[in-house]
């Protein structure tokens, strides 16, 4: 099978990637959207694409491309550690501290803003479409005082020196990736071990004019005992204070419960979009 990922190489995605799918020839996209459309139109048969970290929150590309584009369902999801390091051409090695730019990935960049804002106050900070691009980037361009933010097989692959390991802001920094597939998860074969954890995911859209909707929603939830992780509004972007709510259910769907819940918040005349029911796998080490 092929995998689609945000490449080039050495992307955590990648590594998420090799994780659980050593064996399939993996397709490098230069943005999350292109993965996520590359498997809608076949390209590929799974796309694996960063959801939400613990540190930064919600991947918001990912969310939007769910809910406004038709796309597959998620078939699993993956939580993999993140350890963000700076690195440099080795040419620039000994004035390491003199660098004028950091570039790095949107999120990388959030993880490690308060290194950054007391160790390089005042440095340009670029954002580049991955970390592995960051990298990358930096081994070809020897002569310039520049550094990236990237992990350590990003810095083995474009022969890069670590000067600072570690420089993510909290030390618990995890990064939930989605399985996108129309393959079932039997099918997929990943190759790590699944836990018990197995989510819903939908997306509600309440209708505008209706007061108390939200504490509708959550309490079909609520009186079933159905458990909730997680519920995050975003801009329908129709127009300021336009929403819809992402809710990640602690249930499969096979649940009856779950079923009812949902067939409940469709007759109050919202609309529930599903996106899919997973089980977890935890990558212990990259
Ligand atoms: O740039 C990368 O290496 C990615 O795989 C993307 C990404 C993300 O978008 O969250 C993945 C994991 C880390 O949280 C940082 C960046």
């Amino acid at each position: 099978m092929k995998v689609g990922y945000l490449g080039p190489r050495g992307t955590f995605t990648d590594l998420a990637v090799k994780s659980a799918f050593p064996d399939y020839e993996g397709i490098a996209y230069t943005t999350i959207p292109e993965c996520m459309e590359a498997v809608q139109k076949e390209e590929v048969e799974i796309a694996v694409v960063p959801f939400e970290n613990a540190l930064e929150g919600s991947v918001h590309l990912t969310i939007d491309f769910l809910f406004h584009e038709e796309t597959v369902p998620i078939k699993a999801e993956l939580i993999v550690p993140i350890q963000q390091h700076l690195m440099v051409h080795p040419s620039q090695q000994g004035n390491w501290r003199e660098v004028e730019k950091i570039l790095s990935h949107p999120q990388a960049i959030a993880q490690s803003h308060k290194f950054l804002y007391r160790d390089f106050r005042g440095v340009t900070i670029e954002q580049m479409t991955s970390t592995a691009a960051a990298a990358k980037y930096i081994s070809e361009h020897p002569e310039l005082k520049i550094a990236a933010i990237a992990n350590k097989i990003a810095a083995e692959k474009y022969k890069l020196s670590i000067v600072r390991e570690n420089i993510h802001d909290y030390a618990f920094n995890h990064t939930r990736f989605i399985v996108l597939s129309r393959h079932d998860e039997e099918q997929l074969s990943i190759q790590l071990t699944g836990t018990e954890n197995v989510k819903t995911t939908v997306m509600v859209t309440i209708p505008t004019d209706r007061a108390g909707g939200l504490h509708q929603v959550l309490s079909a939830f609520a009186w079933r005992q159905i458990n909730l992780s997680k519920i995050e509004s975003r801009p329908l972007k129709t127009g300021l204070g336009n929403y819809f709510f992402m809710i990640d259910i602690n249930e499969s769907m096979d649940n009856v419960l779950v079923k009812n819940a949902i067939e409940e918040i469709e007759s109050l005349g919202c609309i529930v979009k599903l996106i899919g029911s997973y089980r977890t796998y935890e990558v212990e080490k990259i």
